[in-house]
């Protein structure tokens, strides 16, 4: 890519994050996002309409596709915002695009990067600390943010690739940072997701509940099991001891998030599958590998699982 060349974005999978994320990279990058047709025919009429942290508008500059026809063969970078339950699936779609091409995962969850390996080289990994939600066809908001974008290199030789991307995420005025150990970072990030993501989206509440006095003692139960199940498979946190992480999640992410709610209660509200298999139910598969009790996350993945089942029940 040459450095005056303005870079050509795909994203696969777009719905609040990545509708957000291409409003915001609209501006310094063409952008093509694969939607389904409810979003590309708002998109097409009208432009992507944005709130929130990100800024207020309409962003007219995002290219809408419901296919992998649709993309034009000059891709520079393709970003996967699908939920993890279809990253297999989105990835056999885009296949021949993502083939050769440097593929980054912005998704939550443990396994979506080795998935994503299947399909080319160069793989990095992202995570993203940010609060985002779809209010209809085409119109996004950004809520409240808690930590730069992190992005790392995965597998491949992705050292060019990763830098070139977090220029262009930079600047487009989104905060983001190199991670050089992205396995931790990916763990990390999971780390908030399973001490809160369920309880919000069983009790339909915001992840302020998480400083309940009822719910305190679950969470803690979940991020210890979690960082048990971390250590043994050798990852190296960012936070020292789980009590590091305990101080951070209740000092500094559950007041940040206080108001918002989680990606897998619009899920289960929705009807839709939630990722509860690459987070809590994927902490107890490797606890139970690993002889590690994880009856907190079991639980609370078997009520998520339930939840899933019976729509009508809620
Ligand atoms: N929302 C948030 O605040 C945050 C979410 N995340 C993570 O980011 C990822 C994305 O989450 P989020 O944006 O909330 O999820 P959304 O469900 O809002 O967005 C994903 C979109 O991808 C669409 N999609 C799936 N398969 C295809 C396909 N083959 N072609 C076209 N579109 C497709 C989905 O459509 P459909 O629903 O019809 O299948 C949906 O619109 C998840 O891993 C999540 O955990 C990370 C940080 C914050
Ligand atoms: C950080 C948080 C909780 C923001 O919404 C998230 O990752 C999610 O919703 O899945």
């Amino acid at each position: 890519m040459g450095s005056l060349k303005r870079p050509t974005v795909l994203i696969l999978g777009a719905g609040a994050v990545g509708l957000a994320l291409a409003g915001k990279l609209g501006s310094v990058a063409t952008v093509y996002a694969a939607c389904r047709p409810v979003h590309a025919g708002a998109i097409r009429e009208r432009g992507l309409v944005m709130e929130g942290v990100w800024g207020d508008g309409t962003v007219r500059e995002v290219i809408p596709v419901t296919g992998p026809a649709d993309v034009p063969p000059a891709i520079d970078f393709v970003i996967v915002t699908a939920k993890g339950t279809d990253t297999r699936a989105i990835c056999e779609e885009y296949a021949g695009v993502i083939r050769g091409r440097p593929t980054v995962s912005l998704q939550n969850g443990i396994g979506n990067e080795e998935v994503i390996a299947g399909y080319t080289d160069t793989v990095i990994g992202g995570t993203v600390t940010t609060n985002f939600s779809v209010l209809g066809p085409g119109h996004v908001r950004v809520l409240s943010e808690s930590a730069p974008m992190r992005l790392g290199v995965w597998s491949g030789d992705a050292g060019e690739a990763l830098g070139e991307l977090t220029g262009i995420v930079r600047s487009a005025g989104i905060p983001v940072e190199a991670e050089p150990d992205i396995r931790a970072g990916k763990w990390g990030k999971a780390l908030l997701n399973i001490a809160v993501n369920p309880i919000c989206a069983l009790l339909r509440a915001p992840v302020g509940v998480a400083a309940d006095e009822e719910i305190r003692g679950i969470v803690d139960g979940l991020v210890r099991e979690t960082f048990a199940v971390a250590g043994a498979e050798g990852v190296r946190l960012p936070w020292a001891t789980v009590d590091d992480y305990l101080a951070h999640l209740f000092r500094v992410q559950v007041p940040d998030f206080a108001a918002v709610y989680p990606s897998m209660y619009h899920d289960l509200r929705l009807g839709r599958r939630t990722e509860i298999d690459l987070l809590n139910g994927y902490v107890a598969r490797l606890g139970e590998r690993h002889g590690i009790p994880t009856p907190q996350n079991r639980c609370i993945a078997a009520l998520v699982r339930c939840a899933e089942a019976h729509p009508d029940w809620r």
